[in-house]
């Protein structure tokens, strides 16, 4: 009995080295979030490159001709380096709605497709850019603070906020996330208008193809746009100045968009009146400035991470695998729509 078991186990190996493999560079943070073994299948098998000491240009040659998939996540770069090391792999599957740490020229250039987070995190991603609106108008972390440090039977009131509803917000980027916020922002009672690549034919908002010309006619802006060359630093100084020092900016697109060196200090100056920050340009080192910021909710880069969007995001990574393997259509395929 003992010796079939031990023959089956070894078949059952065996046919697991048959596998197609998937590689990985690092672990997305959805592996120790929600388990690995939600992202497991019976059709492909994953190659961590990080279980092994070799360095890359050591380790991928002797496996390169199974590796038919990337499963990354976003701050895991997959450039031309890394995919010339890779002749057999079609996919990139990303864990992260954002692109930007993908070389998409030279996936486009080799014909490997790109699939990622589709509208799995859109609802959780407009809730919190929501509330970090309301946080920063309201001051709810702040006036925490100030009852926690026992303030508040000291020194009086906290300075009351200002409300939500009536205000002219702005979002920059009106893809899946940017109107999830919108739709939010209208219930609040919000006036919407927007910024995008192009108009969308199928919202009513006021369309601003000038991003300045839309922080001029706001009370608050709403980053929601992906992170590429032409939108890199696109919240610059003129951006801001046009926001005015009544104006709020929340931030949960990626960093790099808004120039982070001149928000501060606008914030400083008073130029602008807050600002909701979930991402930063040189994340996780967060400028020392905004700790001392009262008018500044910050967030570690958590908009995504919900433990319910992550169980959609795990079968969705496993159905674009699966389907690709298999040569059916993928669930999230990227396509850039420029
Ligand atoms: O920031 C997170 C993501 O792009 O999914």
């Amino acid at each position: 009995m003992g010796v079939s078991n031990t023959d089956s186990d070894k078949t059952q190996e065996e046919e697991q080295q048959d596998l197609p493999k998937v590689v990985l560079f690092r672990p997305p943070p959805a592996f120790s979030l929600i388990g690995e073994e939600s992202f497991a299948s019976n059709k492909f098998q994953f190659l961590k490159t990080y279980d092994s000491q070799l360095p890359l240009d050591q380790y991928l040659p002797t496996h390169s001709h199974s590796i038919k998939a990337i499963l990354s996540s976003a701050g895991a770069p997959v450039n031309a380096d890394i995919l010339q090391l890779l002749p057999e792999v079609g996919l990139v599957v990303t864990t992260s709605a954002g692109l930007n740490h993908v070389d998409i020229p030279e996936c486009r250039r080799r014909g490997i497709k790109i699939a990622n987070a589709g509208h799995v995190y859109s609802d959780d991603v407009a809730d919190l850019a929501v509330g970090l609106l309301i946080d920063v108008l309201r001051k709810v972390s702040a006036s925490d603070r100030y009852v926690r440090q026992g303030l508040w039977a000291d020194k009086g009131n906290y300075p009351h906020g200002s409300k939500l509803g009536g205000k002219r917000t702005g979002i920059v980027g009106l893809g899946n996330i940017g109107y999830e916020v919108a739709k939010r922002l209208e219930a609040f009672g919000c006036a919407v208008s927007y910024n995008s690549r192009k108009k969308k034919p199928y919202v009513s908002y006021p369309f601003y193809h000038n991003v300045c010309e839309l922080a001029a006619n706001c009370d608050a802006l709403i980053i929601c746009c992906g992170l590429s060359d032409e939108t890199r630093h696109m919240i610059n100084k003129p951006v801001l100045s046009a926001l005015g020092k009544e104006g709020f900016i929340v931030n949960i697109g990626r960093g790099d968009i808004i120039d982070e060196k001149e928000m501060v200090s606008c914030l400083m100056r008073g130029e602008i009146a807050g600002a909701g920050l979930d991402v930063f340009e040189n994340e996780p080192n967060v400028r020392k400035e905004f700790f001392a910021m009262d008018n500044v909710v910050l967030s570690p880069h958590r908009a995504v991470f919900t433990p319910e969007s992550l169980k959609d995001l795990s079968q969705l990574v496993v159905g674009n695998l699966e389907a690709f393997l298999s040569n059916k259509p993928l669930l999230s395929e990227y396509v850039d729509n420029k």
